[in-house]
Order: structure tokens, then sequence, then C-alpha cells
């Protein structure tokens, strides 16, 4: 079986979010379960900064190639390499004017890029001769490429075979632009209507993918029925539920070579549950690195997020000084919105002991956050599937979350009594709701040792794997496969 993935963000090629942590490691496992994965993804400015960091070699394999339909004269090329340690294929859509901003979602239009981005991918498989099975689209920035096939390239025999799985790992995101793009989309105008792709007089490209693809899922279980509710539908709970016959979650994975305490190159000390005392030697070195006291029993919460509203930021700006108030360390690394930033900043101002505000994209940092933390906080508004509370998970970091999406589906409330579940959580939205769960989590790590070594020990034999995800996703393939007409 052959797929092609379609992503704006591979990892380790173009990092920004989770997005690309799982577009980056399903093909390695696919290829493990002989399905013949390649990825398709724009040649950010980011990629050849990387290539050196991480290794790997940009090959230019053809040039000058054209995009029909499209109202451009714009070409691009196509460059590729492999995802290092696999032989798994990637190509990069070349073009200075759409792809060399300094970061992945900056540029002259994001509209036009995606646009583009979509009917180039289309064309490098022809150009390239690559014979596809099944394509595997990726939030709203490859929503319109199974629109493209099921319209103006519907009768191309090149195509005619190919069906496809559209995984949205987070609704929040549509592509929603004005209706000007149908233009230079070259789309059928007939497309512009309720059934279509028009979504309250603008285009919806997330809504494109979901009512044109042979299958639909999203990265967890939980997920999948949320967003059909109205809550958390974000206004295409109706259109989901006109696929949900279709509509799947699975739950993604975590990559355990690249997430692996025992050889993670990125920590101060590596350790495994057999030499767990080597865990808070790497609290006591990142307490150091980021000027806070040191001290081997100081409660350290980690969190490492975009700062937007999703993440629960304004429930954990209420309470977060009641929270240091327990004589605690509080460390957060991330980027995004003004108003989260410049709260952490001022925070850190107010309580220099107790919290690090590292507003900054540090995958070295985040490391050594995973690590040295003793509890991670999720109190996510909603999240998809999250990949924050597995990584703190295999690092024996106790997630505290939110019992929603994805959280839900990964983290188990410690039981006392039978001594199983692997964190704390709260359902309701909420601060005061997030103080006690967060309270709860640290009375156990300081007054319920017994208990909270167990905590460590069930968190760190968590199956998170991939190899059980990418099963899922063969499924899936195959499914699709059996629409074929
Ligand atoms: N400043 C920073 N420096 C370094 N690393 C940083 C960072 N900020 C974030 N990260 C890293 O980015 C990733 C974030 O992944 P998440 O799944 O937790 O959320 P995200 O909302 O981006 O993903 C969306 O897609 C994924 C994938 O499907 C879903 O799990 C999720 O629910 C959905 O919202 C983690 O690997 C984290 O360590």
């Amino acid at each position: 079986m052959k797929v092609a993935l379609i992503s704006y963000e591979v990892y380790p090629f173009a990092k920004v979010g989770g997005l690309a942590d799982v577009v980056g490691a399903l093909p390695k496992y696919l290829e493990k379960l002989s399905v013949e994965p390649i990825v398709i993804m724009p040649k950010h400015k980011i990629v050849e900064k990387n290539a050196e960091k991480f290794l790997y070699t940009l090959e230019k394999v053809k040039g000058d190639i054209e995009v029909p339909f499209l109202k451009t004269d714009e070409k691009f090329d196509i460059y590729k390499t492999t995802i290092p340690r696999t032989n798994v294929p990637v190509y990069f859509i070349a073009n200075d004017y759409y792809f060399s901003a300094d970061e992945v979602y900056e540029g002259p239009d994001l509209a036009e890029q995606a646009i583009y981005f979509s009917a180039a991918v289309l064309e490098t498989l022809k150009v390239l001769n690559l014979p596809i099975d099944v394509l595997h689209v990726n939030d709203w920035q490859t929503g319109l490429i199974p629109v493209y096939l099921k319209s103006l390239y519907k009768d191309d025999e090149f195509f005619g075979k190919i069906v496809t799985l559209l995984t949205i790992h987070n609704l929040g995101y549509q592509g929603i632009f004005g209706s000007k793009y149908m233009e230079f989309s070259g789309l059928p105008s007939y497309l512009y209507n309720i059934d279509g792709i028009e979504f309250y007089g603008k285009i919806n490209f997330l809504k494109g993918g979901i009512l044109f693809s042979d299958i639909i899922n999203t990265v967890s279980p939980t997920y999948a029925m949320e967003i059909q509710t109205k809550e958390y539908g974000e206004k295409l709970d109706g259109v989901l539920r006109l696929r949900s016959s279709d509509l799947y979650g699975i739950l993604n994975g975590i990559d355990y070579d690249e997430y692996n305490p025992e050889t993670d190159r990125r920590i101060y000390v590596n350790y495994s549950l057999n030499d767990i005392e080597k865990k808070y030697e790497n609290k006591k070195l990142l307490q150091k690195d980021l000027g806070l006291p040191v001290g081997e029993n100081i409660p350290m919460i980690g969190m490492i997020t975009r700062l937007v509203d999703q993440k629960g930021l304004d429930i954990l700006s209420e309470v977060l000084r009641y929270i240091v108030n327990y004589n605690v360390q509080f460390v957060i690394l991330g980027t995004g919105d003004e108003k989260y930033e410049d709260m952490f900043r001022k925070m850190e101002e107010e309580f220099p002991e107790n919290i690090s505000a590292n507003i900054k994209f540090d995958i070295n940092l985040a490391q050594k956050i995973y690590a040295a933390s003793d509890m991670f906080l999720m109190p996510s508004r909603y999240e998809p599937c999250g990949l924050g509370q597995m990584y703190s998970l295999r690092y024996g970091t106790i997630p505290v979350v939110r019992y929603t999406g994805g959280l839900a589906d990964t983290v188990l409330e410690y039981d006392e009594k039978k001594m199983i579940g692997n964190g704390f959580g709260f359902v309701e939205y909420g601060s005061s709701q997030l103080l006690k769960a967060v309270a709860k989590a640290i009375d156990f790590y300081r007054n319920k040792k017994v208990h909270w070594k167990k905590l460590v020990d069930n968190a760190m034999k968590t199956d998170l794997s991939w190899e059980r995800s990418a099963k899922e996703y063969i499924k899936l393939y195959n499914k699709a496969m059996s629409k074929r007409v």
C-alpha cells in the first residue's frame, strides 16, 4: 500500500506544534508495518536552516513546474530527502514567493500559499509519476486537496483510483478566507455554496476537506465525539455529523526513539524507572540554569505550549499566584498571544523564586523541562489529542490536566486504593477546579511518597507507542480503499 502524507509541518524539517511531530513520526512506523509512505511538504525557509542541525541534505529533483488551473504564473521546484534514520522519501515544494518567510505561518498570503501548495502536491505526484493509493492530508492547509481531486481532477486517469483520508489535528483552525480566493483557486463556482466550501460568505478550507475526503479522523476518540456537538464543533458540528459514519478517532502515539529518557541527549542526565533518582539530578541542574532556588524537594510544575486561548491560560492566570503560594516552582516555555506572553513575564518579575517564564521556542529546553519537572500542566479548554501529557508520562512527570479530548483518553485519575492511574485532573472548565487538581497533586508529591512512586511507575509504563496508532491508521487506509469505485 502506497500512502502520501501531506502536511505543512513535519518534524524535523519544520515544526510549529504537534502536527509536525505526528507527521514526522507516523510514516516511520507505517514503514515498519510494510506500508510504503512518502511525505510532501512546502520547502519553508526553516527547512534549509534545519538541514545542518538535523543532518539531512536536500537534492533538487525537478524544476520549473507549472500549476494548472491556478491564476498565477509562479512555478515550483521539487526537492527531496528522507526522514532521518528511515527510508521514507520526503518531497518539498519550493517556491520563493510563497515559502520564503522566516516563520511557517508568515508570508504574503496564507490562503494563496495553501491553495498553491495543495494544487502543487497533485502536480508533484503526476510529474514524478508517483503511484499512490491513499492521499493522507492533514489540517486546513491541505483541506482543498480532496476538493481538487473530486472536481478538477476527477476525470484525470492518473488520479483515478486515489482515495483520501483527512486528519483533523485541531478544529480550531479551519482556514477561513474571503470568497475572492475562489477565482485564484480555479475551482468551479458551483462549489461555492452551503453544500460545498462556502461558509458564512467566505471559503472554509477544512470544510472542503471534511466534505470531500473519503474518510476523516481526528486525533483521539473523545475529540471525535466532542466535535460533533455544538460546544466543541466550532460551527462545523453539523457538517461533521453529516459525515459521522466516516469519522473516526485515533489517538496519536509518541516517537519512542526521539522521546526516551534513557537515551535523550538533550536532557542533563539520562534515567529510567530503575534509576529514577537521576531524574531529580535533571531538576537541580535545570533550577540552576534557570536561576531558580536549587532543591530536590521543591515541587516543579512544567508547562510547554503555544500560548493561545485553547490551552486554558485564562483560568490558569486567575490562580497562578495561589499555585506558587504552595511553595512550588512553575516553569513555562511557550510563545504565542502577546497578552499571555506579557502575563507570564510579569508573574516572573513578581515571583522570581517561583516562576521561570521562557518566552521562546526551544526544543532542547523543552526536553529538559519534560525530564526535570515533577508535574506537567495542561488545563486545556479543548485538546484534540495533546502530546505534552504523553511526553511527560514517558519522562515520569505526572500530568495534571483538564479531562477533555485526548487528555481524557490518556490520563487516568490516580486511585489511591487500587493504586492505578497516572495523573490528576478536573472535568468542568474553571479556575477553582484547576487549583484543586494542582493542590491534590502537590499533596501527593509532598505527603504520600509511596503513592507518588507508584504514580511515576504507572506513568512511565503507559503504552503510548506509535505501533498501536499506526495499525489503526492502516485500518482506515483500507476502509478508504474499499470505497474505490
Ligand atoms: N515554545 C516551545 N518550544 C519548544 N517546543 C514547544 C513549544 N511550544 C510547544 N512545543 C511543543 O509542541 C508540541 C505541542 O503539541 P500539542 O499536541 O501539545 O499541541 P498543539 O496544539 O500544537 O497540537 C495540535 O495537534 C496535535 C497533533 O495531532 C494534537 O495533539 C493537539 O491536541 C492539537 O492541538 C509539543 O511537542 C511541545 O513540546
